[in-house]
């Protein structure tokens, strides 16, 4: 235990986001997020939107930055890996949300490497969100 330990709490992940209102219909509908907040900076020209499962007191949770006027989709780099949800039953999951129409460029299965069932979906802006299978962990 270090002396910083306990002083930290994850309160967020932020990522740019192309077009707010396509996201935050993402985040909601298809992962089932709700909208916490959503703060305007007409100083700086940009908006934040929270989602996440539960209260920024608790739960991490992902900022949804827009820059207004943005005119060219943001590029992801090759160093961003992937946000992370935990899901029951991952089969039924991304077969749900392949109705939806997500895209899920990994389907369900063993990881590489690994035991734990994983499967990569791909948000809007093109992001990857992991789902992994708490059951398979
Ligand atoms: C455990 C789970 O949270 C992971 O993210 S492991 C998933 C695994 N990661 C890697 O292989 C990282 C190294 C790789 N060279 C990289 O830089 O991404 C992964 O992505 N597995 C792919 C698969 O299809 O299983
Ligand atoms: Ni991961």
């Amino acid at each position: 235990m270090t002396a910083a330990s306990g002083q930290f709490r994850m309160m967020h992940t932020m990522i740019r986001v192309f077009d707010l209102d396509r996201s935050i219909k993402f985040y909601t509908e298809l992962l089932g997020m709700k909208l916490l907040r959503k703060d305007d900076y007409p100083g700086g020209k940009f908006t934040n939107a929270f989602v996440g499962y539960g209260p920024e007191e608790t739960d991490t949770v992902v900022e949804l930055t827009y820059n207004w006027g943005r005119e060219e989709p943001y590029e992801l780099g090759t160093g961003f890996g992937h946000l992370a949800l935990g899901v029951n039953d991952i089969y039924a999951v991304c077969a749900a949300l392949e109705k939806q129409g997500a895209k899920i460029p990994r389907p369900p299965g063993p990881m590489l490497h690994g035991t734990t069932h994983i499967a990569f979906i791909e948000d809007p802006d093109g992001y990857k969100i992991e789902l992994i299978g708490l059951d398979t962990m």
